[in-house]
């Protein structure tokens, strides 16, 4: 029997397990489906479009995350067109030197991937295409390039940290208009604000997003090379109107059809094991990745230790609960998550320490993001993690001390490198002389 492929069958059994109505049915899925092309996917959607979109995806951010995404897209038996948008020459020189290929390893066997395009910037904010990989000059230079190409972008997937998710939005921002779709891959909360309020203050010339939780382990071998540790899964959610509460069910043709397009083509990617789930059950998974991130990330970089190494001693434990208890609070006061049945339990203090614990227990070996930003002097994403509860505490009146003492401990680790390495002389306070009064 043949079923014709409707949104709601993104919404697969298992993942619609929140206690409100869901928006969409869960149909039987034909499994042919999963084998469809892009163009059928795209077809779909433009079916009804005043505007057909081109099914093109633009990957923005090409470290680890914008790498799986970029190269599992590209595993699909029928690849969309993928453009690959570099932000300087050295990366785009680099990418040259790979031949243009993307390399994901798993168990220690390389699977590589070419066939993408290339947009790389200039000094002006000018975004150019760049001609095919065995074709181009070694180096960027205007005179080769074809004009600048400030289309519009259809679908971008923006794979860049928390912090610097809001410049590469900016950077690009001019190309992205009310029809565009936007899917965040980040970690941690309150980039999404930030965009609307900065990027795109006028809510009806906003793009469409779609917010995500990744939790598939990847590590860096060299530039484009990277190794498929773990398998997580890719939770994606388009984000409604904000002024609808997130367990306002919402009805479906509400979304652009770039938004179908590009739910439908990551849902239908194999290794990216993606699932689309509602706004508010995505946000209790954003929330209790969260928890983790609050724990484990602070607390090895500030040992400089594994993941695992947290688990074998007391005082870590007694860190570690005081930080969930003011976690819990501030999470089970969220305004949003009112209405929702269970919030207590999902999210009290000894449930997040479980969650906490078992993750750790799983990455033990593994080094926290966190960790690898202080070392390698980047900068960290802690104002997303405690940053984050702490503001949020202080608009629902809970104090949170404690992640408000992390938050400044990474701040200063952070600070003591910097000063460190630029060989900052200490300030002797007693003697700085700041008015034009004699020293007392
Ligand atoms: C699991 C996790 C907290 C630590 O490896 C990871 O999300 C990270 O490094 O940020």
């Amino acid at each position: 029997m043949h079923l014709t492929f409707r949104p709601h069958s993104l919404w697969r059994s298992g993942v619609l397990k929140t206690s409100f109505r869901p928006r969409f049915q869960v149909h039987s899925v034909p499994t042919t489906r999963f084998i469809s092309t892009w163009k059928e996917e795209l077809e779909e959607v433009n079916y009804a479009a005043k505007a057909p979109l081109s099914g093109r995806v633009h990957i923005l951010g090409m470290g680890n995350l914008g790498c799986f995404f970029a190269h599992s897209l590209a595993t699909r038996r029928s690849p969309p067109p993928i453009t690959i948008c570099l932000h300087n020459d050295y990366l785009y020189q680099a990418f040259v030197r790979k031949r243009g290929q993307i390399s994901v390893s798993t168990h220690g066997l390389d699977d590589v991937r070419t066939g993408f395009d290339v947009e790389t910037v200039d000094e002006e904010g000018r975004w150019y295409t760049m001609p095919p990989v065995d074709k181009r000059p070694s180096s960027f230079n205007s005179e080769y390039q074809s004009l600048p190409d400030n289309g519009p972008i259809e679908c971008l997937i923006i794979c860049t940290k928390a912090h610097h998710t809001e410049l590469a939005i900016k950077d690009i921002s001019h190309r992205l208009t009310k029809d565009s779709t936007i899917c965040l891959v980040h970690n941690g909360m309150g980039v999404l604000d930030s965009i609307n309020q900065n990027v795109f203050p006028d809510p009806n010339n906003r793009p469409h997003y779609i917010q995500t939780v990744f939790s598939h382990g990847l590590g860096r071998n060299d530039s484009f090379k990277i190794s498929h540790l773990g398998v997580g899964t890719t939770i994606l959610s388009p984000v409604g109107d904000p002024s609808i509460p997130p367990t306002t069910p919402e009805a479906d043709h509400t979304w652009a059809p770039s938004t179908k397009y590009l739910l439908r083509l990551l849902t239908l990617t194999p290794p990216l094991v993606a699932v689309a789930d509602t706004p508010a059950g995505l946000l209790q998974y954003q929330l209790e990745k969260l928890a983790v991130n609050c724990v484990i990330n602070p607390l090895t970089a500030l040992s400089d230790c594994t993941n695992g190494e947290i688990l074998y001693s007391f005082s870590f434990t007694r860190v570690m609960r005081l930080l969930l208890f003011e976690i819990s609070a501030v999470i089970c006061a969220l305004p949003e998550l009112q209405g929702i049945p269970g919030i207590e339990d999902r999210f009290s203090p000894e449930r997040l320490r479980r969650l906490v614990v078992n993750i750790a227990s799983n990455t033990a070996k593994n080094h926290s993001s966190m960790q690898q930003d202080i070392n390698q002097r980047r900068l960290t994403e802690i104002e997303y993690f405690n940053g984050w509860v702490v503001r949020r505490g202080e608009e629902l009146g809970i104090k949170c001390a404690l992640n408000y003492m992390i938050k400044h401990l990474v701040a200063a680790k952070a600070a003591t490198h910097r000063s460190r390495e630029a060989g900052a002389i200490p300030l002797d306070l007693d003697n700085v002389i700041s008015t034009n009064e004699p020293p007392i």
